[in-house]
């Protein structure tokens, strides 16, 4: 699996910094969750992950080796608007990588290869409890499974780590509960390295084993975008005191999604505890 490391890192646009300064190493397994007020650079943060934006400065490290300047198939993404390909039914669009990675010029597999990523297809449905849905189209399926299938997509190269862009902000909040056991159960299995945004407080306790809180700590008013965020808080889950939730709320700000009652024990270690 993979562990990522950042090195003094700083993300400019022309003279705007959003980023600066990042320290942070992340062992292989870990499930990060990181919120932050609006605009600060979680997404940012996360398409450097990704590959899709570069540092200006510092250094950007997967699994030891310099991150590559482009998506792979070693990092898996999920963005809070559905991703999936309305023509292609759950199965087609999760098959639809493997096509264009294996017969780039028509996207389509035949023999063998077609049966091997059928099969792996259906794996990564059924880790997402979508398998009774295969051959539905997305437009058949509510907003939680097309969020599912997405991640089943992300899943399809087997990459090491999983990146998640508020996946759930657009559910309702009994749907989200079963996301966030399926997230888990999928986390726990394949033990891969997970990085999620959530404007949900509650949530990213709830879910990770460590919690990023990126905010701007220096400002200037003449010029605001001459300073960016950093990690003001990195916090082990698992158990955390209520004054330490409270003063992350204060940074974070108000906001509907910030609410909800602490949990002395994160929702994944009173799983644990009950088995
Ligand atoms: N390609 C770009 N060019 C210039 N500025 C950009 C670009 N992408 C992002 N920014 C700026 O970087 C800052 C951080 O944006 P980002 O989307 O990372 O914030 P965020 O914390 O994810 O916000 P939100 O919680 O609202 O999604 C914003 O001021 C945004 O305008």
């Amino acid at each position: 699996m993979t562990s990522v490391e950042a090195r003094k890192l700083w993300k400019e646009y022309g003279g705007d910094v959003v980023l600066e300064n990042i320290d942070l190493q992340v062992r292989s397994g870990e499930f990060v969750t990181i919120v932050g007020a609006s605009g600060c650079g979680k997404t940012t943060f996360l398409r450097m992950l990704l590959g899709e934006e570069s540092q200006t400065r510092g250094e950007l490290l997967l699994g030891g080796s310099p991150m590559p300047d482009e998506p792979g198939p070693d990092r898996g993404v999920v963005f809070q608007k559905y991703s999936v390909f309305p023509h292609l039914t759950a199965l087609g669009n999760v098959m639809l990588g493997e096509a264009f990675e294996r017969s780039p010029w028509i996207g389509r597999l035949f023999g063998a290869a077609r049966r091997r990523a059928r099969e792996r297809a259906m794996e990564m449905l059924e880790s997402v409890g979508l398998e009774h849905a295969a051959d539905k189209y997305p437009s058949e399926l509510s907003g939680g499974m097309q969020q599912r299938l997405a991640i089943a997509q992300a899943l399809m190269k087997d990459p090491g780590v999983l990146l998640l862009d508020e996946p759930f902000g657009a559910l309702d909040p009994g749907i989200r509960k079963d996301m966030h056991a399926m997230i888990l159960d999928l986390w726990r299995r394949t033990g891969i390295t997970i990085f999620m945004i959530t404007h949900d407080l509650k949530e990213g306790f709830d879910l990770g084993t460590r919690l990023l809180v990126f905010d701007k700590v220096r400002h200037d008013p003449q010029a605001p975008n001459a300073y960016g965020a950093k990690i003001t808080y990195d916090i082990p889950l698992g158990r955390t005191d209520e004054a330490t939730w409270e003063q992350v709320r204060e940074s974070v700000g108000p906001g509907e999604a910030t609410t909800g009652s602490f949990a002395t024990t994160s929702t994944r270690q009173a799983q644990e505890d009950a088995t």
